[in-house]
């Protein structure tokens, strides 16, 4: 690289970072010096020419993000240090539509010192291409949107862990279907946050844009309404309905892996909302490329726009989501208290983080002035003794093993004979009785069943226990054995 060019964009560097700093009564720009290093570590100047500064940028992600937040100052730092009508590009370096891996870049032209205006950055994305699945006269229907008020973004505590995917959840939210995040696929392990930030999005959708018809859907439901429809000729139906959505919302998309049918409807409703430049936010335990079971055609168009994952958050994510839980129930722990909370509950997602702090809330209610950090280390030891009684799928399956003298292989093979069906009927049904976890969850925990088949289970068990007395007897004694 050009040693000129590098001295001059270090100085360019230099003068934004001097004017952030400065900005103590500005607190958006103060929001800003956080994410500054860290985006411009990624961003390299890489020619001036005639006055043209190129700068290598991994994704479109990084352009829009400047743009959006940075253009005043970068401007002003390119007019101080190079000089006035200094035109901007950006070389993208990114992965195609077809999911090939090799990145290509591409040249887009950025912002220009004498003319400071924002510039389509592919305008491929944007263009209203003619759809295959045109409807003519489809109009726009008030439907629920599913949203939870308290999943906004004023409630999602951003961190290291989260940091990329809210960011970029909160220029969706700006722009919808209309950023280079289309779709956005936000993927990450049990309870990290996916749902919340996808509903953040919606909310802040409905209520920067109040015409826009924002749907927020698990996918065991999107499959369930299918299955109806396929049963009763209306696929065409289902097809439309989603298609009217501006803003669509699939949680847990890894649960149409194996159903070829759903994801052909699926398909077609992507492809219709892509092309008339509506946003889809899709959510997954898994990045796309570990999805299995699922058309080709379906995990390119996953990559298509940005894949963004959601960690275990840290010590300091931790303690900062317990501080505003806490303060939102009016109550101030003692800084060795957060602490030790932060510390010692060392969850992997965030559910059970707030499952603790509810507890600590009452507690604290409880003993007000005199809940001390003895009375919590108490109080997480106690949890921490219940939590191991937590009746879960395995802990079902083997007491029920134990209770019919089989084995857990037996349990979840495909056996029909009615020793083994009968027992794994009834593991289904208080796995439903007992977990949270969904009909697919079960269904999988149950060497790989599909949820239909636990739902009918569930539904015989409920309606043979009125008559059979046999059966009713096995469910009070196991019922008796689960909770002992
Ligand atoms: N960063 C955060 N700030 C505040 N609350 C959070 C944060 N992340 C998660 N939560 C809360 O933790 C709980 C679990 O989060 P959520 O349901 O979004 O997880 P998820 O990743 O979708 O989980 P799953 O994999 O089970 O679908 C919710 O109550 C949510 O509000």
């Amino acid at each position: 690289m050009n040693e000129n060019l590098v001295l001059i964009w270090d100085r360019c560097l230099q003068f934004m970072r001097d004017n952030l700093n400065a900005a103590e009564d500005n607190t958006d720009l103060k929001k800003l010096e956080n994410s500054f290093d860290l985006l411009f570590d990624k961003v390299q100047p890489i020619s001036l020419v005639n006055n043209n500064l190129t700068l290598l940028v991994p994704s479109d992600f990084y352009k829009e993000y400047i743009e959006d937040n940075y253009l005043s100052l970068l401007s002003a730092a390119l007019k101080k240090n190079i000089g006035k009508g200094v035109k901007l590009w950006y070389s993208v370096m990114e992965n195609k539509p077809s999911g090939k891996e090799k990145p290509i870049t591409m040249n887009v032209k950025g912002i220009s010192t004498q003319q400071p205006k924002i510039q389509e950055a592919r305008p491929v994305l944007r263009e209203n291409n003619v759809n295959a699945f045109a409807v003519p006269g489809i109009k726009k229907i008030n439907i629920d949107s599913n949203l939870k008020a308290d999943q906004s973004f004023d409630n999602f505590i951003e961190g290291e862990s989260n940091k990329f995917a809210s960011t970029v959840a909160r220029s969706i939210a700006k722009r919808p279907g209309s950023t280079a995040f289309n779709p956005l696929f936000v993927y990450g392990g049990y309870g990290v946050g996916k749902t919340h930030l996808a509903q953040a999005i919606g909310l802040e959708v409905k209520s920067a844009y109040p015409e826009k018809v924002v749907l927020y859907q698990s996918s065991e439901k999107f499959i369930q309404d299918f299955v109806k429809a396929a049963k009763s000729q209306n696929k065409t139906d289902f097809q439309h309905y989603y298609q009217m959505i501006d803003v669509l919302i699939i949680d847990d998309i890894q649960f149409l892996s194996g159903k070829a049918a759903t994801q052909d409807s699926f398909f077609h409703i992507f492809d219709y909302l892509h092309q008339n430049g509506k946003q889809i936010i899709l959510t997954s335990d898994k990045a796309p490329a570990d999805i299995l079971d699922t058309q080709e055609r379906i995990i390119s168009r996953f990559k298509w726009g940005l894949s963004a994952e959601i960690k275990s958050p840290n010590f300091d994510t931790r303690r900062k989501i317990i501080v505003d839980k806490l303060s939102r129930d009016g109550i101030e722990l003692t800084d060795d208290m957060l602490d030790y909370l932060a510390s010692e509950v060392k969850t992997n997602g965030v559910r059970e983080l707030i499952g603790v702090v509810n507890a600590v809330i009452a507690y604290s209610t409880v003993y007000k002035s005199d809940f001390s950090l003895d009375l919590l280390k108490d109080t997480i030891n106690k949890l921490a003794t219940t939590q191991k009684k937590t009746i879960n799928i395995p802990y079902i399956q083997e007491i029920v093993c134990d209770y019919f003298g089989i084995q857990r292989e037996q349990l979840l093979s495909k056996t029909r004979k009615r020793e083994i069906a009968l027992p794994r009927q009834l593991a289904m049904y208080f796995a439903k009785e007992y977990t949270n976890a969904t009909f697919t969850k079960i269904g999988e925990e149950m060497g790989g069943k599909d949820h239909s088949t636990v739902m009918y289970a569930c539904d015989t068990i409920r309606d043979v226990s009125k008559i059979d007395k046999e059966l009713k007897k096995y469910i009070k004694d196991l019922k008796e054995k689960i909770a002992q």
